[in-house]
């Protein structure tokens, strides 16, 4: 009993976001590294000359160089059980970026110190603040000129309504990249020049305190009075440090380093599992489920068809919730109310896949799915029944009718499109009363919109033509008995259903659904779909 305890208590689980190219693989990659799951950084690392890192498999990501799923990967440190979930990075895909962050306990937030939080990627750090878990912040690229880190500090608080606390804090940057100051040890670390062959290794680090008589020779005087000044004015002026608002998302912890040269990496790794918590207790119809009860349970928040072309297969994502999953046990589907037994579980490092015997509360495991999974839905056991919150759709916020160009094609080009749609990759809609042959497909990004059409053809042979609708806001209809007979609105507003033949209403513009809620008082309009 003390060891399955001791095996969920080690767990952390938490997801990295950046906006695309501020460092997030570099930085994943650095972890692996010191965990020992690779051994060699610069081996697997490299987009921009055609070498691509382990965390990006599909063909469309390598093309393009930014990340359009997330992957998960599990390593073990110092005693700890990790498990990353690496986001997209690009706003687009913001919606995936929040199913991931729906299984993880913490975030790790990678920003571009020259860039600091970029407008277009403001949303997808907002979705973190939305799932009142710790975000932890690394400024990266410390090794290039950068901005200057107490303006970073108050961009990140103004945009993102969070509060900082700075853990350590630079030297220089650039070629005058110095190292860092740890405020909590009270000592420096220092970046050894060109930083052992671009993180290769494992940098070396040299120890000295701030009243050091060393420490003006060793990074200038310029550099010592620069840094005794703003470690005054940080001891001053910063909010101090507190655990619990940590624990809610209110301060953030903030680290400066270099995920490329390899520096800051592993005392921000060290200091991150100390603070991020072990599994947390999620809500679910019956109550709290605590994650060390001994009854298995999880909850899907990925699917993904084709990951690998290898294994042209679907596979859910589950993160286990309580308990301890083995191979072979019978567990209940509570969407579909069938006892199943979850076939071929895996976890996964990237394109390899690693078929496990046993799982624990914090893990995320791969299953193969028939096509019964939906996101969101609940795995527990068949003698404790209950389901847990589900995750919301966001409204998208574009919309195309999309029809495949060869006619002969309808049939995988029905299923492609449903497959695509059952992974949350886009929604589908069409008209009541008429089937599949035109679609309407929404999305939150239009990025989404290309990965859509380049998968149709890629995994199922077929073309489309999209063709842009001026919609732009989706509403759903809310109540239980709706009969469209007795709708009263504009030419400019459609009435749509979606692949559960649910009802919605397609807005051009604010003023319609203010409108259509004028003209029709008992209609009950929702934001969010529930999954
Ligand atoms: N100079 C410098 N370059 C870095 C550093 N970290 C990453 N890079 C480079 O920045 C580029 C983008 O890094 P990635 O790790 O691919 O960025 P990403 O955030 O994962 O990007 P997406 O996959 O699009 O989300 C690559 O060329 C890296 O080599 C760093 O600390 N210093």
């Amino acid at each position: 009993m003390s060891d399955y305890r001791s095996e969920i208590e080690r767990r952390r689980t938490f997801a990295i976001i950046s906006h695309p190219d501020a460092g997030k693989t570099t930085l994943t990659e650095k972890f692996l590294l010191y965990g020992g799951a690779i051994q060699l950084a610069g081996a697997v690392k490299g987009k921009k000359n055609a070498r691509h890192a382990v965390s990006d498999w599909m063909e469309i990501e390598k093309q393009r160089g930014i990340s359009v799923t997330s992957s998960v990967m599990q390593f073990n440190y110092e005693g700890f059980c990790i498990n990353i979930l690496d986001t997209p990075g690009h706003q687009d895909f913001s919606e995936d970026t929040y199913r991931t962050l729906m299984a993880a306990d913490s975030a790790v937030m990678v920003i571009d110190a020259a860039k600091g939080v970029e407008p277009q990627t403001r949303k997808l750090f907002k979705v973190c603040l939305l799932r009142d878990i710790p975000i932890f912040t690394f400024v990266n690229k410390m090794d290039r000129e950068a901005r200057n880190p107490f303006d970073l500090m108050e961009q990140i608080e103004q945009e993102l309504g969070i509060r900082t606390y700075p853990v350590n804090w630079p030297i220089g940057c650039g070629k005058e990249f110095k190292g860092v100051y740890d405020r909590h040890k009270r000592e420096i670390i220092s970046f050894l020049g060109d930083g052992a062959a671009n993180g290769v290794r494992q940098v070396e680090k040299v120890e000295l305190s701030l009243e050091d008589a060393r420490l003006g020779e060793m990074i200038g005087e310029t550099h010592r009075q620069t840094l005794v000044d703003d470690i005054e004015l940080l001891d001053g002026a910063s909010y101090d440090f507190d655990m619990e608002q940590v624990r809610h998302g209110r301060l953030s912890p903030v680290f400066f380093g270099s995920a490329l040269t390899n520096f800051g990496v592993e005392p921000f790794l060290e200091d991150f599992l100390r603070m991020t918590p072990p599994p947390l207790a999620r809500e679910s119809s019956i109550g709290v489920i605590d994650p060390f009860e001994d009854r298995f349970s999880a909850f899907v928040f990925k699917i993904q068809a084709n990951m690998n072309k290898a294994h042209r297969d679907r596979v859910a994502f589950m993160r286990i919730c309580s308990g301890r999953f083995q191979k072979g046990m019978e567990v209940l589907h509570m969407q579909g109310g069938k006892k199943i037994k979850l076939s071929q579980p895996q976890q996964l490092m990237a394109q390899d896949r690693e078929i496990i015997d046993e799982a624990y509360a914090g893990d995320i495991i791969g299953v193969f799915d028939p096509g019964v999974f939906s996101i969101g839905d609940t795995i527990c056991m068949p003698d404790k029944k209950f389901e847990f919150q589900g995750i919301p759709t966001f409204a998208p916020e574009h919309f195309a009718r999309v029809r495949q160009t060869d006619t002969l094609k309808r049939k995988q080009f029905v299923k492609g499109t449903m497959q695509i749609a059952q992974e949350g990759a886009i929604q589908i809609f069409h008209e009541p009363n008429t089937g599949m042959e035109e679609v309407i497909v929404g999305v939150v990004g239009t990025l989404q919109f290309d990965v859509f059409e380049y998968r149709l053809k890629n995994e199922y042979n077929v073309e489309i033509r999209q063709e842009g609708l001026s919609y732009q806001y989706l509403r759903w209809i809310e109540n239980e008995e709706f009969d469209p007979k007795q709708l009263d609105i504009t030419s400019d507003t459609k009435l749509v259903q979606d692949f559960r033949d649910r009802y919605l209403l397609l807005f051009t513009d604010e003023w319609n659904i203010r409108w259509a809620q004028e003209k029709n008082p008992w209609l009950k309009l929702a934001e969010f779909g529930r999954s």
